[in-house]
Formats: structure tokens, C-alpha cells, sequence
């Protein structure tokens, strides 16, 4: 790489869509979901994602996840165009460089919570000790430190969501992409995950896309975005 290009790639954002197009059908009518969505999204940013149900929000993030491909449009992650690598490139980085929080927290239930932490770090090749060590680093973050061995059964909703995202970023992703994880909470809980999550994305700097239907969460993100007949458009969500 010469110098020029690595400039390029290290001042990059986190993450970018450009021309981002999807198109499902149902029955013969084509529904054209994404139709040129363009978005970046800085270091240490936090925005949310607000739009109606069926809109193409789960779409975006799996596009921009790189969990799908779109059928047209280029995603880039630190600068990198990730739409002609190989299957094998791509879960590399969307092992490396991407944390995924969904509405149901998806925690394997035979592992504790710090287990459960650890699993992506060893995945990814690091040590046992040095994986228990982040985990627990991450746990008491969450103030879920006294949790530590602890199944997922045996933690309330709110924990569990909070395990959840000290799983998505124990491996230092670049993008935290978040689907309705506080959906399935009550609002006080909401808030108090969101608390939570939003010092660890102050402390770590991670680019969070944040999808949500709830706007007093949406108001306390950077900026709010939403979806416009396949576009991404700004969002207000109050006044
Ligand atoms: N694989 C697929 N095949 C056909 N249609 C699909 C597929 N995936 C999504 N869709 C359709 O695309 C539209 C957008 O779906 P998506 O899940 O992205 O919406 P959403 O905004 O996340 O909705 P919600 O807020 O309800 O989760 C929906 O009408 C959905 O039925």
C-alpha cells in the first residue's frame, strides 16, 4: 500500500454505504427495500436508525454487517470495499471488525455470562486467561462484574442484553450495529442498558448504528437517521 492510499484507508470513516440497492419481491411486484441508501458513519459516532416496520432497517444492518449482500452499492469498513471479497475475507472482518446486538440477546445458555464474553476473543485466536480477563474487564464495565458466572437463565432481561453487548464488543469491532436491542425491555431498563452501552461506546470509540423504534433513545444519539423510500434520510426525532 503507498502511503497516499493508507492515508485514505486510516482517515476513512468506520463505516460507508454508497448506493446501496435491495430489491425483494412479493408475489410478481418487485419491492424496491434499499434503492441507492448512501451513509457514513465516524469513529466513536452514535446514530439511530428510525424508521417504520417493514422500512428495511434489519436489511441495512445486514447489508452494512456484511451478513448480506446487496445488489448493487459498495460497503466499505475502515476505508476497505468489501463487496468483491470472498466469503472467507468477509466473516474475517465480520469477525475483527464488526459487533452485531439483536432484540433477543442470543446468548448460548450452557456458558456462563463471561464465558459467553470470551467466546468471540478466542474464535478470533487470543489466549483463554487473556480472554477471561477482558471479559471480566467488560463485565464490571457493565456493572455486571458480581454476574460473571451467572447463565444466561439466570439473568433478568436488562443483564442479559447488557452481557450481550459487552459480547459484541469484546473483540474491539470498528461497528457496533444494533438491532432493537432494548425492544423486548421495559422503558426504565431501556434506559439503564443504554447507559450503559452509550459509555462504553464514549470509552471505546466503536460507530454505532443503532436501529430502534424508540425516540427518546434516538434523541440522546449524536444524530438520527431514517429510511425515505429506500434512501437514508435525516431523522428528527423530537420537534
Ligand atoms: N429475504 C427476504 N425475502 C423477501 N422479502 C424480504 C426478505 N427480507 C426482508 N424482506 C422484506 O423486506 C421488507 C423490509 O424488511 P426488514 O426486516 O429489513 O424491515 P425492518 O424495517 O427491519 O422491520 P421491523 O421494524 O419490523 O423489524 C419487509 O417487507 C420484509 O418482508
Amino acid at each position: 500500500m503507498n502511503q497516499q492510499s493508507m492515508a485514505d484507508v486510516t482517515q476513512a470513516p468506520a463505516l460507508a454505504l454508497s448506493g446501496i440497492t435491495r430489491t425483494f419481491s412479493e408475489g410478481d411486484q418487485p419491492l424496491h427495500i434499499l434503492n441507492g441508501a448512501d451513509f457514513t458513519l465516524a469513529a466513536g459516532e452514535m446514530v439511530a436508525l428510525v424508521a417504520p416496520s417493514g422500512t428495511g432497517k434489519s436489511t441495512l444492518l445486514h447489508i452494512a454487517g456484511l451478513l448480506e449482500k446487496p445488489d448493487s452499492g459498495d460497503v466499505f469498513i475502515g476505508g476497505r470495499n468489501c463487496s468483491d471479497l470472498n466469503d472467507e475475507a468477509r466473516t474475517e472482518i465480520r469477525r475483527n471488525d464488526i459487533g452485531f446486538v439483536y432484540q433477543f440477546h442470543h446468548l448460548l445458555p450452557e456458558f456462563t455470562a463471561l464465558e459467553n464474553i470470551m467466546m468471540p476473543q478466542m474464535i478470533a485466536g487470543l489466549a483463554r486467561k487473556v480472554a477471561a480477563e477482558r471479559a471480566q474487564e467488560l463485565l464490571d464495565y457493565m456493572r455486571m462484574g458480581a454476574r460473571a458466572k451467572h447463565r444466561p437463565s439466570e439473568l433478568s432481561g436488562g443483564e442479559q442484553q447488557r452481557v450481550a453487548v459487552a459480547r459484541a464488543v469484546a473483540n474491539a469491532p470498528r461497528v457496533l450495529l444494533l438491532d432493537e436491542p432494548t425492544g423486548n425491555l421495559d422503558p426504565v431498563t431501556a434506559n439503564y442498558v443504554f447507559d450503559a452501552l452509550s459509555a462504553l461506546v464514549r470509552a471505546s470509540r466503536v460507530a454505532t448504528l443503532f436501529a430502534t423504534h424508540n425516540l427518546e433513545l434516538a434523541a440522546r444519539m449524536d444524530r438520527a437517521i431514517t429510511l425515505q423510500d429506500g434512501k437514508i434520510a435525516p431523522f428528527k426525532p423530537q420537534g
